[in-house]
């Protein structure tokens, strides 16, 4: 074959135009994509060679070779794989098939500035050689095919390209690049392996590079003739899980999290079906420092096809399992696979709800063990807690995994516990929240509860209020707030003391009437119930309204919270409820009564001086 010139198809003329008139954001990454395309080649050589092993020749071990030299100011990258006959080299170097590079062509804009940003997050396969190199030659010869059926391809990235005949003894390609004249740091041993340290460690192929050494005579470097592998050449999760030792599956977490404690547990799995991917999820021991940053973006890295793609891709686990560490390797989605298109995918989307399939099935197997879960949930738990409002379809399962307090227990337990310990016609599930599990478990609120053995979880992550207003039951079990509303305890209360309480509430009017008035500045309302015991009063909030505490927290840390004026709720059997009727100091008591209850209630005084000096007065 004598020397022929063709034209590139239209769109990689196109393609072709903004790669060499644009400025890149990113412009190493020409060599993932070229690494990628030589790991594929190998790949597709395996491939063949499964039903005709000759094609392996005399040289069955697969690598790709990075070389560079700087006189003649090429940087060449050797593989040697399946190779391409004179005809492949037209077609797939002429021509775009991928789906990829097509989706980013139908987003090109014009503008020189996005567009060239937008190259730097795609990458473009081959052509990624041109943001480098002004001329690329590729040098190939097809496995099978004798050695005078090489073929040589040349481009300067404009309108055409040369193909011609050549004696290529080796099997396999070499993409040799021309440097622009910009472009002389990537004749540097250094750069080139640390960009192959960054985004080609876990392609399962040796990548290899000969190392330098001073030659001291002619004051510069020599490259040496040995070559020596750059990569770890390892892609861990690719491997068959019967060969992975647990020190590897630890050291491996280690590498990949920077977290000097082994991991709680792992999953490794090939996920087959319509999205295919391989996922290796780990639970840390630990919580993060900024666990509660929600901005914290994932831990899990993503690989297509073992290629790294890229850091924290949040778009493949849901933001409460922010603290989940792994790698998913996908088999479908593109290289070039952008954080944008990431959000947009349907694999993807599979990817999220696979992983958190798996998530909470690990924690579901964890949770069978009580000590190691316990120890878990105190890292984790609160912010597992705010899937509760972000993952409607596995509400359930989730709820299954929270651990609560409770006023009855020593040790945290599940809901589905509580339900096993519920009262004959108890007909919710109990809970308080507080600033703290003490000032839940004094509370005043609670007193009712206590007297009738009925057990309230208690809860004090600043969390909970928000996520359990996404858990209106369990298991067919209201769950309902002690501190909201009034209390009904329904069946749990018998008849008469039901009516003796109304009739102490009928006697108790006028006397209600008027705490009312002196405390209508402070209170939606004021009435008596039967939920205390000991305490004189206490505050609760209408069903519906933010409870104190979360209003208190909201302008704690600056948000605007509505202002809720709660209800005073008041003992008529106590002592000191009962001095109120037709005592001269009625205003004094009705406000030291408001303040006290405040105060049991995690609150503070609106004025402190003003209460000190009130208490005073009385105990003289
Ligand atoms: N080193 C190589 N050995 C053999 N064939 C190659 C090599 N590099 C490229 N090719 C051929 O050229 C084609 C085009 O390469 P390009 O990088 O543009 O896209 P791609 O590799 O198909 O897409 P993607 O990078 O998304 O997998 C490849 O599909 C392959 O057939």
């Amino acid at each position: 074959m004598s020397k022929q010139t063709h034209s590139f198809q239209a769109e990689v003329a196109q393609l072709l135009h903004l790669v060499t008139h644009s400025l890149y954001s990113n412009p190493d990454i020409f060599l993932r994509e070229l690494v990628s395309n030589a790991s594929d080649a190998c790949d597709k050589l395996r491939f063949e060679a499964l039903n005709n092993s000759a094609l392996y020749e005399d040289a069955p071990e697969l690598d790709v070779r990075i070389a560079f030299d700087k006189d003649a100011r090429t940087l060449t990258i050797t593989d040697n794989g399946i190779g391409m006959s004179a005809q492949e080299a037209i077609d797939h170097l002429g021509t775009i098939a991928k789906s990829g590079t097509r989706d980013f062509m139908s987003r090109l804009t014009g503008d020189q500035k996005s567009d060239a940003q937008l190259i730097g997050q795609f990458g473009v396969g081959f052509y990624s050689g041109f943001i480098v190199a002004d001329k690329i030659v590729v040098e190939s010869r097809r496995a099978g095919l004798p050695a005078s059926e090489g073929v040589r391809w040349t481009s300067g990235g404009s309108g055409d390209f040369e193909v011609e005949a050549i004696e290529r003894a080796a099997r396999g390609t070499s993409v040799i690049l021309h440097l622009r004249e910009d472009k002389t740091e990537y004749l540097n041993h250094w750069k080139l392996k640390s960009i192959v340290g960054k985004y080609s460690d876990h392609i399962s192929l040796p990548i290899r590079m000969q190392e330098e050494e001073w030659d001291a005579e002619k004051g510069e470097h020599r490259l040496k003739d040995e070559w020596t592998t750059v990569n770890s050449a390892n892609a861990l999760w690719a491997r068959p899980k019967k060969d992975i030792t647990d020190e590897q599956y630890v050291e491996f977490y280690k590498n990949l999290s920077y977290d000097s404690e082994a991991p709680l547990s792992w999953s490794h799995h090939r996920v087959e079906g319509s999205t295919e991917y391989t996922q290796l999820l780990y639970l840390p021991a630990k919580a993060p420092q900024d666990l509660w940053n929600r901005d914290r973006k994932a831990g899990i890295k993503l690989y297509v096809r073992r290629v790294f793609i890229m850091d924290e891709a949040e778009a493949l686990m849901p933001a409460y399992l922010r603290w989940v560490k792994g790698v998913v390797d996908s088999s479908d989605l593109p290289l070039n696979v952008s954080r944008e298109l990431l959000q947009e995918s349907r694999d993807v989307k599979a990817i999220r709800e696979g992983n958190t399939r798996r998530v909470l099935g690990m924690l579901d197997e964890l949770s069978k063990d009580a000590q190691k879960y316990a120890a878990f949930y105190a890292e984790f738990g609160a912010v597992l807690k705010e899937g509760l409002g972000e993952d409607f379809t596995n509400r359930d399962k989730l709820a299954k995994l929270l651990r609560f307090a409770s006023s009855t227990q020593a040790e945290p337990g599940s809901l589905a516990d509580y339900k096993s310990r519920m009262k004959e016609g108890q007909k919710a599930i109990y809970y308080i929240t507080a600033d703290s599990i003490a000032a839940a478990r004094n509370s005043p609120q609670l007193e009712v509860f206590r007297q009738k053995g009925i057990e309230v979880l208690l809860m004090a992550d600043r969390v909970d209020e928000w996520a359990l207003s996404f858990l209106p039951e369990f298991d067919g079990t209201p769950l309902q707030s002690v501190a909201k509303g009034a209390v009904d305890l329904g069946d749990l209360q018998d008849e008469a003391e039901k009516q003796a309480a109304e009739a102490a509430a009928e006697g108790f009017k006028p006397v209600l009437e008027k705490l009312k008035e002196a405390l209508k500045d402070r209170v939606k309302d004021v009435r008596a119930t039967s939920r205390l015991v000991d305490s004189p009063a206490c505050l609760v909030v209408e069903d519906g309204d933010y409870s104190m505490q979360l209003a208190r927290l909201l302008k704690q840390a600056g948000q605007k919270a509505p202002e809720v004026k709660p209800i005073l709720e008041v003992n008529a059997g106590h002592p000191l409820v009962k001095k109120l009727e037709g005592n001269e100091r009625f205003d004094d008591l009705a406000h030291v009564l408001f303040d006290q209850a405040l105060l049991a209630e995690g609150g503070l005084p609106e004025d402190p001086a003003a209460y000190v000096r009130r208490v005073n007065a009385l105990l003289v």
